[in-house]
């Protein structure tokens, strides 16, 4: 009974690489909704929350922006892929169980596998998104580039498999983000409108 789903009515499947500004740009969008309508819903989170509990580490630091999660990061890779291995949806069915908001923002895709879950279990109301911006932005919020970590599935299981509903580009000389999330934002709240009809 625990994974039971409520149905929404929009999932929007973010994906991006690291320091791209996936949770930047998916909060935006929660503010712009509000949480009632939007829920963000983290694949990495059943995940880290698991993985803090096993290793007695701090889940707060792992689930923030900061340095910290990234000396564990490899780890926590190799962790999660033990138990995808065994059952590719384990952690969608962790991360959407209980959400009841009509719009799901899944903040953190990684492989194919995270959007076929999506795409299968959601036919109709899944779309996907990418948040991209260059190397450079990314260094200035302080991505490094870690062998084992940026050249594996993880960071690069999307790079060219999907064609995206979206391409964002999170940068400074780009297009505002209010101004590129508008065609989402729109569907989004006409897709609120239906749930309340
Ligand atoms: N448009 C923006 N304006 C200002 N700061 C931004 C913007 N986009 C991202 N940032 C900042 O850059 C940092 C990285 O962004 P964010 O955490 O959203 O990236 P991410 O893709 O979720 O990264 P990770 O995969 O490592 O979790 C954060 O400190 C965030 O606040
Ligand atoms: C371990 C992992 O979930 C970390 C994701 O962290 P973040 O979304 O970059 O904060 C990445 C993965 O699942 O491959």
């Amino acid at each position: 009974m625990g994974d039971q789903l409520s149905e929404p009515r929009l999932v929007l499947v973010f994906s991006g690489k690291r320091k791209s500004g996936k949770d930047y740009v998916t909060h935006l969008i929660q503010e712009r909704l509000g949480p009632d309508v939007c829920c963000i819903l983290r694949l990495s989170g059943p995940l880290k929350q698991q993985y803090a509990q096993e290793h007695n580490l701090n889940l707060d630091q792992l689930l923030g922006p900061g340095p910290y999660k990234e000396q564990y990061r490899a780890d926590m890779i190799c962790w999660g892929e033990t138990r995808r291995c065994q059952d590719p949806g384990f952690f969608c069915r962790l991360a959407t169980r209980g959400a009841s908001q009509p719009i799901w923002v899944v903040s953190d895709a990684r492989r194919l596998s995270d959007l076929q879950w999506f795409w299968s279990k959601f036919p109709q109301q899944t779309l996907s998104v990418r948040v991209q911006c260059t190397e450079k932005t990314r260094e200035q919020r302080g991505w490094r580039f870690t062998a084992g970590v940026d050249d594996a599935e993880s960071e690069c299981g999307l790079d060219s498999s999907v064609e995206f509903d979206w391409i964002i580009t999170n940068e400074a000389d780009a297009p505002s983000l209010d101004e590129q999330l508008q065609p989402i934002l729109t569907l989004a709240k006409e897709a609120a409108r239906s749930a309340d009809l």
